[in-house]
């Protein structure tokens, strides 16, 4: 039986480099590009029969978010699959992207400067906007449509013919000071992709907690720095390019600037074919690239409390009902 395995923003960058990965490893499985963007899904498909020309591949539309496009492209997942192996959730945005040279000039000079190439800690701020929905954008991208999509396809995920795994795409930007219990959503403040990133790491150890029991685990990844139109957001490509020696001096520094998608993509293709039982909910893994561009996977220990993640569990099932109760009066 061919395994199922359903990826989110998997029409450019980390996704697109997965696909092609995954494929590489194994090409018995069924692949299904879950994007906003038909046409942009459709291009991604015949780059990957060119280079995998048997691959078995679907496209399901799904714009994470957009509460409408989770319920009609969940229900399209739950007719046409009897089960889904895995799910990565990898679509993301960071709108609006703004340096803080101060920071970056003063951090140069610190003892912090490693850790600063490594996080991006306080060296960026965004602007995000309300959606339809009535919820911020960047919460409701990176993490909620994600979680009422993970709710939607419940029956197929959590199945008696073996596990499932749900993979997140976080950050090593996660940070606890950018993320308030009170405040989840991020609406006062200028840390939404932190906050964000945060908040995929409290839920996934929350849904662990949930699921485990009926087959279904989670596990948060870092991909590490890569240049992808995430990155081109924050500096157009051609500086990138032109600061690459740069780049590459950093990467002496810290493992942590993978900067090809296809390095990126290690620990979520890692993540893929894992025993269950050896995994660590309380860990993040690391995709990383040595000075000498080679690539291997480091965990680390989260900066959460099992109580924190517990708690937000409740807020985000809060706000479920809430969305139901507007979307199905
Ligand atoms: N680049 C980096 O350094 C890092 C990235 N990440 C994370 O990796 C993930 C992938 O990003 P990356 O590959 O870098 O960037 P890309 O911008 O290349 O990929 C993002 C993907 O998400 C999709 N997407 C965005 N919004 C939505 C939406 N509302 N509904 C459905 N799909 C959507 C995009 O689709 P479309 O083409 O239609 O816009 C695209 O396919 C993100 O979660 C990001 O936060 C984490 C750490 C570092
Ligand atoms: C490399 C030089 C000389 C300058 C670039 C400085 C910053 C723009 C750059 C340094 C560390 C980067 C970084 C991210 C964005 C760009 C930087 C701040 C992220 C925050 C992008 C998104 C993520 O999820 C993080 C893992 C990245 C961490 C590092």
């Amino acid at each position: 039986m061919r395994k199922v395995v359903v990826i989110t923003g998997a029409n450019s960058g980390i996704g697109l480099a997965l696909c092609e990965r995954l494929l590489s490893k194994d090409d018995q499985i069924h692949l299904c590009l879950a994007c906003r963007n038909l046409q942009r899904a459709e291009n991604a498909r015949t780059a990957l029969m060119t280079s995998h020309p048997s691959a078995d591949i679907g496209i399901v539309q799904i714009d994470v978010g957009s509460i409408k496009s989770v319920l009609r492209g969940a229900k399209e997942l739950r007719e046409r699959y009897k089960r889904i192996d895995y799910l990565y959730l990898n679509a993301g945005i960071m709108p609006n992207p703004r340096i803080s040279f101060k920071a970056l000039i003063t951090g140069l000079f610190s003892s912090k400067v490693i850790s600063m190439f490594a996080t991006g800690e306080g060296l960026l701020t965004q602007e995000d906007k309300v959606t339809e929905d009535g919820l911020q954008e960047v919460f409701e991208t990176n993490i909620f449509g994600h979680f009422m999509l993970i709710r939607e396809i419940e029956p197929v995920l959590c199945h008696a013919d073996g596990p499932s795994q749900l993979i997140w795409t976080s950050s090593s930007n996660a940070r606890r000071s950018a993320f308030s219990l009170t405040d989840y959503q991020h609406v006062n403040g200028q840390e939404s992709y932190s906050s964000s990133k945060y908040a995929m790491d409290l839920l996934s150890v929350a849904l662990n907690k949930h699921y485990n029991q009926q087959g279904m685990f989670s596990s948060v990844v870092c991909p590490g720095f890569v240049l992808t139109n995430l990155a081109y957001g924050i500096l157009p490509q051609f500086i990138w390019m032109f600061i690459m020696p740069i780049m590459w001096l950093v990467r002496l520094l810290t493992n942590t600037f993978t900067l090809s998608p296809y390095n990126g993509a290690e620990a979520l293709l890692w993540l893929f074919g894992r025993k269950v039982e050896s995994l660590d909910s309380l860990v993040k893994y690391h995709s990383c690239t040595s000075g000498l561009g080679n690539n291997y996977v480091q965990s680390s220990k989260m900066d959460l409390e099992e109580e924190s993640s517990d708690l937000f569990y409740q807020k985000i099932l809060d706000l479920e009902k809430e969305v139901r109760k507007k979307t199905n009066p």
